[in-house]
């Protein structure tokens, strides 16, 4: 038994610390909400964001960071990308001894293109990490804490820090695979929010399963293209934290930004779709973040550049559409068979 704070009581980091508790670990879970955490130890249900299900009983809810991260050797951090570098920074202060860090974010900070675990890098204090593992993979928290089937990747740049998460996720409904490749693994599960944002503004619009299946798989080459510019190894992209998470996010009704999408598909104005929403929407922000970084990388993301042109410059999804119908004629795998051809080069 191994003791871990999974700090972020939102659906994701409630959905993880079952799957902790469940494997007979001593699970603390963190929020900074105090009313929250008194709710959850008193009711055994996260009323708010899993309203569906009660908890393991010695799931215990902390709303002190110093509590609930004493004497553990574990911290899993769940809250959204934005608040990454803020709960590193507090982090620093409470934090002793080195533990492992075990993030399950899927976002990328504009301006400075940081995935997750970089922030978590250039914050955390050297003498307390143990290692920074990234999870990710096609996991709507909804059907994990159901204890549906589910398959996950961990990653991180030392392969044994992610075979010591693996051991402590990994159980007969939480199958959890590893990765050597952080960067691609973090991109995928960071990139395919644009997607699905665009595939729910493309049911919002009333078309149907062709153009969904379109986005998918048009999005997937753009994902490549960025991610193996990257240093990604782009096989990564075909894996759970791809097409895995690609085909959950765009075509399942628990996904946040197919929902978000779906409503601006359907005409509501972004602020009221977030403010509606009341849980993260990681896409819009890594639209904007993937935008520029396309552009600085001179690496071609059409359907990136019509989300970013919805989202921040108030164009008409319709007339997006029509534009990325019109585009240049090509050959489908224009530059996937170069980026295969470097990688067999070695
Ligand atoms: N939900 C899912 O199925 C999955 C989510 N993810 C990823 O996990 C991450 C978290 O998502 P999810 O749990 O769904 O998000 P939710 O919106 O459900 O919950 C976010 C949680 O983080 C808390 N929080 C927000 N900002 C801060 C802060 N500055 N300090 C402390 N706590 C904060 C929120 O508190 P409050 O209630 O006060 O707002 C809330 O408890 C995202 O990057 C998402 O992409 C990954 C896989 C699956
Ligand atoms: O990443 C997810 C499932 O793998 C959750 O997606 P949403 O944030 O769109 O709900």
């Amino acid at each position: 038994m191994t003791k871990i704070a999974v700090l972020g009581a939102g659906s994701w980091g409630t959905a993880l610390a079952m799957v902790l508790a469940d494997n007979g670990h001593e699970v603390r879970l963190w929020t900074h909400n105090k009313e929250q955490a008194a709710d959850i130890n008193a009711t055994n249900q996260n009323r708010r964001y899993l309203p569906e299900v009660t908890l393991p009983k010695d799931l215990i809810a902390y709303d002190d960071m110093k509590k609930a991260v004493e004497d553990v050797t574990a911290i899993v951090l769940v809250v959204p990308s934005k608040a990454t570098r803020e709960i590193c920074e507090k982090l620093n202060k409470v934090v002793s001894k080195p533990v492992i860090f075990i993030h399950g974010a899927k976002g990328i900070e504009p301006d400075t293109f940081y995935r997750v675990s970089v922030i978590m890098e250039k914050t955390l204090d050297k003498h307390i990490s143990n290692g920074i593992v990234a999870l990710s993979g096609p996991s709507h928290a909804e059907e994990v804490s159901k204890r549906h089937p589910t398959t996950v990747t961990v990653s991180s740049n030392v392969i044994e820090h992610a075979e010591h998460a693996q051991d402590l996720f990994i159980n007969k409904n939480f199958r959890v695979y590893t990765s050597p490749d952080l960067i691609g693994v973090e991109l995928g599960g960071a990139l395919k929010n644009i997607i699905a944002l665009g595939a729910g503004i493309s049911d919002g619009l009333g078309y149907g399963d062709n153009a969904k299946a379109a986005l998918i798989t048009r999005g997937l080459a753009e994902i490549t293209r960025l991610g193996a510019r990257m240093g990604a190894n782009p096989l990564t992209f075909i894996g759970l934290t791809g097409v895995g998470d690609l085909i959950v996010t765009c075509t399942s009704v628990h996904s946040r930004n197919w929902k978000a999408g779906h409503m601006l598909g359907q005409g509501a104005k972004l602020d009221d779709v977030l403010e509606s929403m009341g849980m993260v929407v990681e896409g819009v922000r890594t639209t904007k973040a993937a935008f520029q970084l396309a552009i600085l990388q001179k690496v071609e993301m059409p359907i990136t550049a019509g989300l970013y042109d919805v989202l921040f410059e108030n164009k008409d999804p319709k007339e997006v559409v029509d534009q990325l119908m019109s585009r240049v004629r090509r050959h489908e795998m224009e530059d996937l068979s170069s980026i295969m051809e470097d990688i067999y080069k070695g």
